[in-house]
């Protein structure tokens, strides 16, 4: 099994198991998502769900590279695409607070799900960057969407994606994305963020998230997610994508 979904004292957390790949998503982390929005959207006894990877490493390495290499077309593309970024989506509009517990380095489709939580809690040594223009492609599960609707700097947004660059959690906290940073063990770092939360009743929480997914709601935030997934499908297709995918995984 390559993922895991754990609930302890109202805290749902999902867990990326595949250490030995750097916690890339293949399907079935994708149905292991799918599963745990289903029991944070009916579960009432969860206040917290947290999104974090396995090991000190990465958080996630973003796409398997390895599987999704296989679909060539647009048309083969956008299903893997459109379902990530339909997830995504979800996870944003859970109706308890969501955290991305980064634990260690985080690439490409995995600064997408971590910018998909309402919050990052980064370990002080991990890395993170949108490196998806190396690929040739864009975001394609609704990222730069997540970006353009949290961020408060629009061109520090679009250069956090035009440059596809790896920064370090400093500078990370400094332009924004990560809310806070965390030295030393991961599960000390999300007890510590969460701490005056928990001691606020769940139904407050709720109720704040509610008046968000309001808003996302009336921007259309999930359509225009799979807009995203629909562009970045269209560069998958090119051979500029296919070399460079290609070019990683002959370095394997
Ligand atoms: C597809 C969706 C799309 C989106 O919509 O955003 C994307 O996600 S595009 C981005 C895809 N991801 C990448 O291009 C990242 C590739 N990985 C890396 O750059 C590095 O692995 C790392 C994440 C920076 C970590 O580096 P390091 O700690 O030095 O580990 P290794 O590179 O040695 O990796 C260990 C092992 O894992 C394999 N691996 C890592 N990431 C992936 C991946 N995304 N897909 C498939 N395999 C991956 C890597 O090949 C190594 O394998 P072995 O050599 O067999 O040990």
């Amino acid at each position: 099994m390559s993922y895991k979904i754990e609930i302890n004292d109202g805290v749902a957390i999902f867990t990326i198991d595949r250490p030995e790949m750097r916690n890339a998503i293949n399907f079935e982390v994708m149905d292991g998502l799918e599963e745990f929005l289903g029991i944070v959207e009916n579960e009432e006894s969860v206040a917290f769900a947290v999104v974090t990877g396995s090991g000190d490493r990465a958080f996630c390495s973003g796409g398997d590279l390895s599987v999704f290499h296989g679909f060539r077309t647009a048309k083969e593309a956008y299903p893997m695409l459109s379902k990530m970024a339909g997830l995504l989506y979800r996870l944003s509009t859970l109706p308890v607070p969501v955290i991305a517990l980064v634990n260690g380095t985080t690439v490409g489709g995995g600064c997408e799900i971590a910018s998909a939580c309402d919050y990052r809690v980064v370990s002080s040594k991990a890395k993170a960057g949108f490196i998806q223009g190396t690929l040739a492609i864009t975001s394609g599960w609704g990222g730069a969407t997540q970006l353009f609707m949290k961020m408060k700097n629009h061109d520090t947004a679009l250069k956090l994606l035009s440059e596809a660059q790896i920064h370090t959690a400093q500078e990370l906290k400094s332009n924004g994305w990560a809310t806070a940073i965390y030295d030393g063990d991961a599960k000390e770092g999300l007890q510590k963020f969460i701490a005056n939360m928990k001691n606020i009743h769940p139904n407050v929480h709720k109720a704040y998230k509610k008046i968000s997914i309001q808003d996302w709601e009336r921007a259309e935030v999930n359509e225009r997610m799979l807009e995203e997934a629909s562009q970045c499908a269209e560069l998958w297709e090119s051979e500029a994508h296919h070399d460079a995918v290609a070019n990683f995984l002959r370095k394997k």
